[in-house]
Parts: C-alpha cells; structure tokens; sequence
C-alpha cells in the first residue's frame, strides 16, 4: 500500500470540496482531494447546472410570450431535443477533464477512488480496481462527501426503475407521461422543465408545494404548473408503483386510484453521503447527517474531522456549501499558523449566515426567490416581528417587465432591532433581485437607512420603496 502525507485531505470534490481544497492552498497548505466519481460533483453533473439547463429554455419561451411585440415573432413550441443538447454541453457531457485540469492548475492532488476514514488523520482510499492508498494528513480532515436522493420504501417502486434527481437531470429523452412523487425544489422545477418540454405530469405531493417556503409560494406555484397542465395532487400518495412488460409504470395511490406512466421520478429530499466512510470507527453512526460546530468541526470526533456541504445538512445549496469551504479552509490555514481563528458571529472562519441569511432561488414559473427566515420561521425562532407584503405585480418595472405581471413580495422585519431578517419574492424573473435582500439581511442594515437606498425607476426593484412605504416611517 502506497502511503502519502499531505497538509489536509478532503474527501469528495464537489463544489465544496473543492473550495476547501482551494483555499488551504492558497493559504500555503498541501492539500489533496479524494473523489469516487466525478471531480465538480453533483451540481456540475446531476444537479444545478444540467437543472438550470433543462429549465432556461423554457422561461426564455415564457418571457417572451408575455411581452406583446414579442409574442407575435414566436411561432413554435419548444425544441427537446435542442434543450437537451444545451443540457449536455452544461453538464460538460458528463466529463470532468476540465474540473482535474483546474485541480492540477491549482496544486490540488487528486486521488481517485472511495475514501474512508481509517484512523486519526488518515484517509485510505479504494480505487475502482481494488488498489489501496492510505493518506495521511497533518492538520486535518474534511468531509464534503455530499448527499444521495432519499427513495421512500413503497411497494414495487425500487424495482420499477425509478428515476431520481440524477435520471431527471440526465435524461437524453423526454417521457411523455412523468409522475414525480413529492413537491419540494427538485419536484417543482422538473415538473416545470418536463411539462415546459412536453410531458403530461402529475406531481403527487403529499404536503403540497415548496411547504417550507412562504405559503403564498406554494400556491402561486401550483396555480401556475396547474394552469401550464400539469396534474398537481396534494396529499396524494402512492401505495405501490409496478412497470408492466411494455415499459408502463403503474402506480396506485392510497386511495386506490392508478395513474399511468412511462417514467417515475422521486424526489423527496436527500439523505448523507456517510455510509461507508468510516465513521463508525469513530464511534459516529454510518448513514448520518454530520454535526459541526460553528466552526464546521464534526461533533463527538476529534479537533482534527470537518464537514462542509450538504453532508452538515446546514444548508442543502451550493453556495452555503462554498461559502462554509472558504471559512473552514481559511480556518484550518490560521490555525495551522498557529493563529486564533475568527468563529464568533459573523467572523471571518463562521459561517453565520448559514443560520440567518441564506438566499435561494426556486427556478420554477413563476420562479420563487428568498432570503433569510419565512414570517413564520421568525415567529418561530421567538423574534418580535411586523411582516409587510405588497403586490409585485402592481410597480412600474413590472408592468414594463411582462404583460399582465403577477407576483408578490414580503419582508419580514424584526421590530426590536428595526431590521429585515426575512424576504420573499414570487414572479417572472425574480431570481436576480435577491440579493440586494440578502445583503440587508447579513448586513443588517438598519430600516431608517434602507429610505436612503434608492430604487432606479422603472424597474421591479421599486418593491423595494413599496415595503418600505407599507412599512411607514
Ligand atoms: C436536482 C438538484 C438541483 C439542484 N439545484 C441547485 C441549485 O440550483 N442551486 C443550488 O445552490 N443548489 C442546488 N442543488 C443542491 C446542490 O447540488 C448541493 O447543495 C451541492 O451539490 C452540494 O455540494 P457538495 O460538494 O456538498 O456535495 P456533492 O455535490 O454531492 O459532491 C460530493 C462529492 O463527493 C463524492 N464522494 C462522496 N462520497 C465519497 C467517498 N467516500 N469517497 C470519495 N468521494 C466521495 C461524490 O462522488 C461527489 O462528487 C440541487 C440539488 C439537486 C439534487
Ligand atoms: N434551486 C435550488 O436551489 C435547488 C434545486 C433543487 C434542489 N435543491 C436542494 O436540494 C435539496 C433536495 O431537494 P428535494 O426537492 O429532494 O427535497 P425537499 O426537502 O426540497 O422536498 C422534499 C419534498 O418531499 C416531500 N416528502 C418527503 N417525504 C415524502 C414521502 N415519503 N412521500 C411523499 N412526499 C414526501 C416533502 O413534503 C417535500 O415536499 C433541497 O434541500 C434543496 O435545497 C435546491
């Protein structure tokens, strides 16, 4: 067995992967990265990138349809199979060539094959013909291992060749009948990219949609998939699924109904990719989420193991799990200095705003924008708070920006500290107005300075001056 001694070992090269990797690089440490599939993980493959591909296309089609003038030079529906190839060149065709060149221009030592964790800083890592190299670290170790589609135990469904995130993602046809059993993220936009792409959808969503957002999300967004056709089911669920001999799903919801399919996609939220990484010899459970503190170390394990990502379950989202690579990595680099690192509240080495600011953008149509807390996750959370909402479709821009704009927006103020600490905005086009929320939320910019943050005229961001006027003075 070779054995190979670096500064730190990071086990998976996803997104945050490779951010620590990155970081502790730049920060002088050797650092090398272990990866079992894909170097650029599930976003760049299976997940945001061929996602976001998969739905462009079609809001591109939309928008252009609600503007008059516009309208009229569209003449044709979407082209799948146009898509599709857009898709492909987005997930890089499934090649991870240009992610390893990256790694080599940055000084990164790629080891491929399953790693695991075999003893106090030290890594041993499997490669697919059975060879066996044991890494050893000198300051650290760091889990971003990522996450796995959860598949719900019902009858038949496993052995009906189900589809999850990944299939959806990478699918190279489109089914013309998609039932997708659940009704979070993943849920919403393939219901929106496959219906968008021809699909007859049904979503069986068992606690409606996006119910974890503000309520007027969810409903807006069921309104709108309803009205694009597809069959959204609330509290419907299946009983069993079975594929007959020519290909067709067939699945029975509990109340005994059966709906016809030629794919089934399940998409009902994540599990940790925590396995068989060798956590039981760490006295942790195999198949658990990683509890960090807030400096990102794994609870219960030595000061020496790490986690970032969606494996500390602080915030299933790419950019959460960036932005707690680049605290973590700068943190093992000051520590490896010999210096205290920053992790009290909005330190440079804490990743606060994991807890108080995340934004996220749901890329359905209309698309769902949010930063920070929902009303009632501040109410929740004991905060005193006044909540403000105000038609998004009633301000000039958008009613420049599409005819007939329907959207909504509402802030959350905490009343004892006069400031925003959460935001939400539903409509066409909205992704990009997010982060001027996100920015008052983590920099908790008083309300009385807000006034002073002028919206250009005429754009959708005089929402702005709107909640504030609703707010008063
Ligand atoms: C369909 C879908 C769409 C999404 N869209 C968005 C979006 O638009 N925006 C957004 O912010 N987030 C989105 N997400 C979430 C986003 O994909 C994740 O938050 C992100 O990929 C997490 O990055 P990570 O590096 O923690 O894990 P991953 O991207 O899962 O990477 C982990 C890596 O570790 C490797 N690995 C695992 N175990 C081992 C092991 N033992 N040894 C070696 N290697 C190992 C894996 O092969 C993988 O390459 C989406 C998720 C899904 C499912
Ligand atoms: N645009 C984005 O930012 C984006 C896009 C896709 C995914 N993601 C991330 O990926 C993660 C996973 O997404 P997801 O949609 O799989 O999970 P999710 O947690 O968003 O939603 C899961 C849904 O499945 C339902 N559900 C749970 N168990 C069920 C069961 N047994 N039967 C039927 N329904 C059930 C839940 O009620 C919920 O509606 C999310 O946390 C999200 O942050 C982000």
């Amino acid at each position: 067995m070779d054995t190979t001694t670096y500064d730190v070992i990071v086990i998976g090269a996803g997104p945050v992967g490779e951010n620590v990797a990155d970081r502790l690089v730049r920060g002088g440490l050797t650092a090398a990265i272990v990866e079992r599939e894909l170097v650029g993980g599930e976003c760049s493959y299976w997940a945001c990138m061929p996602t976001k591909a998969l739905l462009r296309s079609g809001s591109a089609l939309r928008a252009a349809r609600q503007v008059a003038g516009a309208r009229e030079a569209v003449s044709g529906d979407l082209d799948a199979a146009a898509v599709l190839r857009r898709r492909d060149s987005f997930a890089s065709n499934w090649k991870d060539d240009g992610q390893v060149s990256w790694l080599e221009s940055a000084g990164i030592a790629l080891h491929r094959g399953q790693g695991r964790i075999s003893g106090e800083r030290t890594v041993e890592v499997t490669a697919t013909d059975g060879t066996k190299t044991s890494l050893t670290a000198r300051h650290a170790v760091v889990v971003a291992t990522g996450s796995s589609a959860l598949v719900p135990e019902i009858e038949g469904l496993r052995e009906s060749g189900l589809w999850t995130s990944r299939e959806a993602a990478a699918a190279k046809e489109v089914p013309g009948r998609l039932v997708i059993i659940g009704g979070g993220v993943v849920a919403s936009e393939m219901a929106t990219a496959y219906a968008g792409l021809g699909s007859a959808v049904t979503m069986l969503a068992r606690d409606g949609l996006l119910h974890t957002a503000e309520p007027f999300a969810g409903e807006r967004v069921t309104q709108a998939l309803r009205e694009s056709g597809v069959d959204v089911r609330i509290g419907a669920e299946a009983a069993s699924v079975t594929r007959d001999a020519t290909g067709t799903v067939h699945v029975r919801l509990t109340g005994g109904e059966r709906i016809a399919a030629d794919e089934i996609l399940v998409a009902i939220g994540r599990t940790p990719n925590t396995q068989d990484i060798g956590l039981d010899a760490l006295g942790l459970k195999p198949g658990s989420w990683l509890t960090v503190d807030e400096a990102l170390r794994v609870e219960g394990a030595g000061d020496w193991l790490y986690a970032a990502g969606d494996v500390n379950r602080r915030a299933l989202l790419t950019h959460q799990g960036k932005y707690q690579a680049r605290a973590l990595g700068d943190a093992i680099v000051a520590r490896a200095k010999g210096e205290e690192a920053e992790t009290g509240p909005w330190g440079r080495h804490a990743a606060t705003a994991d807890e108080r600011a995340v934004p996220q953008v749901v890329f359905t149509d209309p698309e769902v924008a949010s930063a920070g807390l929902t009303a009632a996750a501040a109410e929740a959370a004991g905060l005193r708070t006044r909540v403000v909402d105000y038609d998004l479709g009633a301000v000039s821009g958008s009613v420049l920006h599409a005819d007939g704009y329907q959207g909504h927006a509402r802030m959350v103020v905490d009343e004892d500290r006069r400031v925003i600490v959460g935001f939400t905005l539903v409509g066409p086009d909205v992704a990009e107005l997010i982060h001027a929320a996100t920015i008052a939320i983590a920099g908790e910019v008083p309300i009385d300075r807000l006034w002073h943050a002028v919206p250009a005229f005429p754009t959708v961001s005089e929402i702005w001056l709107r909640l504030l006027e609703t707010y008063g003075r």
